[in-house]
């Protein structure tokens, strides 16, 4: 997956208004000026480090091309339901197109200024918006002005987070058909949060992993670029650097995983990386280290739930008895491993940004971290902080697959998307999880709604 690139410039650089003109931002990346000389062919199976990926052969957006592309692409069954089931009115295959064309809505030009190259709105499909970082982000993606139509099948997601604003199609995005039913709404964007996430269960069902990870990106990936989807986000994961050569861990550093669902989310990556070379698709790899907290509307859910800061809060509501801290004898402060916990909400904000920073470049991997190494313990201690709970803790096996400590650098971020974390404190992120954790016990919701 791509590295910055030496010689281009982000879209947007800390400091610099994220609402400029589409011309001004073109021209400070490069774009505007002058087509890309030509690619060089490709001299062996293996992508070329990004520093020595060489030009490409034309420039990448003849927008008659895409468009005709898109027009063919689209059609079929207009499938659209909003987020409480009910059928939305179907937008007539015009319309779609001509937004496509245009790439915006016409009623939505006055909230877009700041959006998409300047003034434009994207139309993002998010793959896996039912679940909890995907309905966060496609909750900030409206907000920031951008439109969303959600692909999520429900098996694990929960229909009520998906925003009332945006559309819902059920299914699975390893099926062209269902994905085909969704590009109907004329999208231009993809963040796919779509797949399996459980470091730990993928030492158990590691095909599982493999199937849905990769295999579902890469079937997803053929329906899109057919239909001449522009840009792209992988939902990526720390996984993929295994245990780190050094700390805090930066892009560039070795990625050996040391689990299945780790390996699974970096041959995704790769084959990102090769599509992007080859194919007009601008591509974004996120490896977020472990998201954390809650929005007032929307938390971490999980059936069953194997993460440490949802159970630890389920052992000071009273739904289970302790929590089982599995190794205490890693080579770590205090013996359990350690973990850089970032607040959903600031993911969420992340993807918003690698979106809109996509029309500046073309190839792009960050870690998304809060930038605080914490141990198990210390995520128990702010536990029972928060909740004054004294949460009973037993200790049990190392979890196959865990590495002791991963701690991201998110310098290039910062630097690229000028996003900064800003939910710091341990204390509130704990603190934001119990709030909502206790809304939803007392509003009934269950693991399965
Ligand atoms: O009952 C539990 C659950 C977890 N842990 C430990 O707590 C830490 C955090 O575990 P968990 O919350 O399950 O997250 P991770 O396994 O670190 O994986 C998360 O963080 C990864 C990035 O680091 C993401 O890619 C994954 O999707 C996400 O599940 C680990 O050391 C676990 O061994 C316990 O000790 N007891």
């Amino acid at each position: 997956m791509a590295r910055c690139r030496p010689g281009r410039r982000p879209t947007e650089r800390p400091g610099e208004p994220r609402g400029e003109p589409r011309a001004v931002r073109a021209s400070r990346c490069g774009r505007a000026a002058a087509a890309p000389p030509p690619r060089r062919a490709r001299p062996s199976t293996a992508p070329p480090p990004f520093a020595a990926r060489a030009p490409r052969l034309a420039p990448r957006h003849d927008r008659s091309t895409r468009f005709r592309r898109l027009v063919a692409a689209v059609g079929g069954k207009p499938h659209d339901v909003n987020a409480r089931g009910r059928a939305r009115p179907t937008r007539d295959r015009p319309a779609s197109v001509e937004f496509a064309r245009r790439g915006g809505n016409r009623e939505n030009r006055h909230r877009t200024e700041r959006c998409f190259d300047g003034g434009v709105t994207m139309r993002v499909l998010v793959t896996g918006g039912a679940g909890y970082i995907g309905s966060v982000t496609a909750a900030a993606l409206i907000d920031a002005g951008h439109e969303v139509t959600v692909l999520d099948d429900l098996s694990r997601g929960h229909r009520e987070f998906v925003p009332d604003a945006a559309s819902l199609v059920i299914g699975d995005v390893s099926d062209p058909g269902t994905v085909h039913r969704a590009l109907d709404e004329g999208l231009n964007a993809c963040v796919h949060f779509a797949g399996r996430i459980e470091a730990g269960e993928s030492m158990r069902v590691p095909e599982t992993y493999f199937a849905a990870n990769t295999g579902g990106t890469l079937r997803l990936l053929e329906v899109l670029v057919g239909a001449g989807i522009e840009r792209f986000v992988l939902s990526s994961t720390a996984a993929v650097y295994g245990d780190p050569v050094r700390l805090p861990i930066r892009e560039d550093d070795p990625t050996e995983p040391t689990n299945a669902y780790g390996a699974s989310k970096l041959l995704a990556e790769r084959a990102l990386e090769w599509v992007s070379e080859l194919r007009p698709l601008r591509v974004a790899a996120l490896r977020y280290f472990n998201a954390c907290g809650a929005t007032p509307d929307r938390g971490e859910l999980h059936d069953p739930e194997t993460h440490l800061i949802p159970l630890v809060l389920e052992v000071a509501a009273g739904q289970r008895d302790e929590i089982a801290v599995f190794g205490t004898d890693y080579p770590t402060r205090d013996g359990t491993c350690v973990r850089d916990y970032v607040h959903v909400a600031d993911l969420a904000d992340a993807h918003v940004r690698a979106l809109e920073a996509l029309g500046g470049r073309e190839q792009l991997v960050c870690n998304l971290g809060g930038g605080a190494g914490v141990s198990v313990h210390e995520v128990i201690e702010a536990a029972r902080r928060v909740t004054g709970h004294p949460i009973p803790v037993r200790t049990a096996e190392r979890r196959p697959g865990d590495p002791a400590e991963l701690v991201a650098s998110s310098d290039r971020a910062r630097e690229v998307l000028g996003w900064e974390p800003h939910h710091r404190d341990l204390d509130a992120i704990v603190a934001s999880a119990w709030d909502w954790h206790r809304h939803r016990l007392s509003d009934g919701m269950t693991d399965s709604t």
